[in-house]
């Protein structure tokens, strides 16, 4: 009792005086901190329930997100073992852009969890902190590592060679539209075909081509399963790369192991036979049937100069399969769906493709490429699939301490720029009639007026962003900006191009997964992890009729 009346002489006053104080010191150091620090997502259990979250339900975990940067352009999340800054506004974006910030640590989970590369492979990316850029990041080695020693730079080179260049997007596209050329020609002539479902169609037709355009046509032969097997192992690259352990992931382990087998199988008999005569005869072509194209043939120089183990190099081929595909029949099944809904749509498109038909060689109708991706209905309704279907978040870390959002956050924060709050900016994208959120045909198009030799005044159509560009990037930005985009335009218009032309098209019915009909069309699917482009959940029953 004593002691909690005069504590031996110090007046009990004066102890509550002292504990209110410490109690106020308290709340205001702890909310100091918060000011130093960004708002945090909410997570009912930590450490668990947002990465669950993301992983099962994306698109939900993204409408989350969404809501919380419409208060605060930056906010904390825990992914995991991962602390993260989501960021939004055009020049929080562009800052992590900058060089300063790289996606090397996000692409080394990727390569780790999702290619299960080897460890010593690992270690080769890993000790080279010289980055992917022509000049070598200043990184404080006593003895700078040689240009050929620099395996993020040889990667980025070989993108740029490969993928980048036109010659390399013109042999990829010119393989790609002989393969789904011969997919579209194994419809009858003048017949209606009427259970044709358009994204079970483009799934198994275009990644085929695109395979063989690519990767050519031996690895479908040692691999008959090679397409499904894909499709398995893409539902999980995203989800993989979190790392979570085996026990828990069993199915998505067993799907990139079976993938990733399958990849390394052919990469083994491919290089044989490449080589079998010591001197390949298809050296310097553009496409042959045992590596495909420019690309691959590269990556095979670049896993030997590396000594890759053999298990990475599986890994090597399932990821470049996964960026070949994933995105570019999403899309194109996007585009097609939206426009065979559309009759006026459909007519007009069909009515541009027209104008950028021409007669090759063997006198069958081709496409003037140029012509066709420069037209400006078909650009816009691409964009426009790109801003509405792509939801990525694009992840980098930051090199330097770095101001952001008015916050200071060390070197080596991680930041992530969700493509969905920019793409769905009312500010940016809406009109009166037209909200953000609709998918609208006609939105990145212009009319100019322009004057023609004799005087008269007409109307034109223009492809343009107006300005907005800032707020889209389906492709990422900076140097790890993805290196595939040129074809991916060209192999998507090309497709659509190439259906639209030589098939009568009759729209039956929405359809779910297994087959029955369903009440609503298509929309994103919300379960989906895999990261960029989301594919629809419904299909489109429709029946066709080759014209030629
Ligand atoms: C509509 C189709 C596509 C979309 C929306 C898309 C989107 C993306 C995105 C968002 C990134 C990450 C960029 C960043 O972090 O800043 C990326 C990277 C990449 N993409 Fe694509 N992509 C598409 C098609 C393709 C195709 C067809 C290929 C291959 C032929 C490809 C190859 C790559 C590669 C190699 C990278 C890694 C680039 C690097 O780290 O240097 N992509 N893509």
């Amino acid at each position: 009792m004593g002691f909690i009346m005069d504590m031996g002489g110090f007046p009990i006053m004066n102890l509550s005086l002292l504990f209110l104080g410490l109690i106020v010191f308290i709340a205001g150091w702890r909310r100091s901190r918060r000011l130093l620090e960004p708002p945090r997502l909410h997570e009912a259990i930590p450490f668990v329930s947002n990465a669950w979250h993301f992983m099962k339900n994306k698109r939900l975990f993204i409408e989350r997100v969404t809501d919380a940067l419409a208060a605060s352009p930056i906010v904390q999340c825990r992914l995991g073992p991962m602390n993260i800054y989501l960021v939004t506004g055009n020049s929080n974006v562009s800052a992590i852009f900058r060089s300063s910030f790289s996606s090397d640590p996000w692409v080394m989970r990727i390569l780790e969890h999702s290619g299960a590369y080897a460890l010593a492979d690992l270690t080769k990316f890993a000790t080279d902190t010289s980055g992917g850029a022509r000049v070598p990041q200043a990184d404080g080695r006593a003895r700078p590592l040689a240009q050929e020693e620099r395996i993020w730079h040889a990667k980025h080179r070989l993108h740029d060679e490969a993928l980048m260049n036109t010659r390399s997007v013109t042999a990829l596209s010119a393989a790609f539209q002989r393969f789904f050329g011969e997919r579209l020609a194994a419809f009858p002539v003048g017949e209606w075909v009427e259970d044709v479902r358009i994204s079970a169609f483009l799934r198994n037709s275009m990644a085929t081509a695109a395979t063989r355009a690519a990767l050519g046509s031996r690895i479908l032969e040692i691999n008959p399963d090679f397409v499904e097997a894909f499709w398995e192992y893409e539902t999980y690259v995203e989800p993989l790369a979190f790392g979570l352990p085996h026990w828990l992931n069993r199915r998505a382990v067993r799907s990139r192991d079976q993938f990733r087998a399958m990849c390394l199988k052919w990469y083994e008999i491919a290089n044989r036979e490449f080589h079998c005569d010591g001197t390949s005869s298809y050296e310097g072509v553009d496409w042959e049937p045992i590596f495909g194209s420019q690309i691959s043939r590269g990556l095979a120089q670049w896993v030997k100069s590396f000594d890759f183990a053999s298990e990475s190099i599986g890994g090597v081929y399932a990821l470049f399969v996964f960026g070949l595909q994933s995105n570019t029949v999403a899309i194109c099944t996007w585009v097609m769906m939206e426009i065979i809904r559309d009759p006026n749509l459909y007519r007009e498109i069909k009515e541009e493709i027209s104008q950028a038909e021409v007669i090759n060689d063997s006198d069958e109708v081709a496409f003037n490429l140029q012509e066709l991706v420069s037209k400006p209905l078909l650009q816009s309704v691409y964009t426009e699939a790109l801003r509405v279907h792509v939801s990525i978040l694009i992840t980098r870390t930051s090199t330097e301490p770095v101001t952001i959002g008015g916050y200071q956050l060390p070197a080596g924060s991680v930041f992530q720029a969700p493509t969905h709050v920019a793409h769905f900016d009312e500010a940016s994208w809406g009109t009166a009639d037209r909200p953000a959120s609709d998918f609208w045909a006609y939105r990145h198009i212009r009319e100019v007026e322009t004057i023609d030799a004799v005087g008269h005044v007409k109307k034109q159509r223009e492809f343009s962003m107006m300005g907005r560009g800032g707020s889209f990037f389906p492709y990422g930005g900076g140097i790890s900006i993805c290196a595939g985009r040129a074809f991916a335009k060209h192999e998507v218009l090309l497709a659509v191009a190439m259906m639209v032309s030589n098939f009568d098209v009759e729209f039956i019915e929405w359809v779910n997964p297994n087959g029955s009909r369903s009440d609503r069309p298509a929309r994103d699917h919300t379960g989906y992890g895999n990261g960029i482009a989301a594919p629809p959940d419904r299909d489109m029953k429709l029946s066709w009729r080759r014209r030629r």
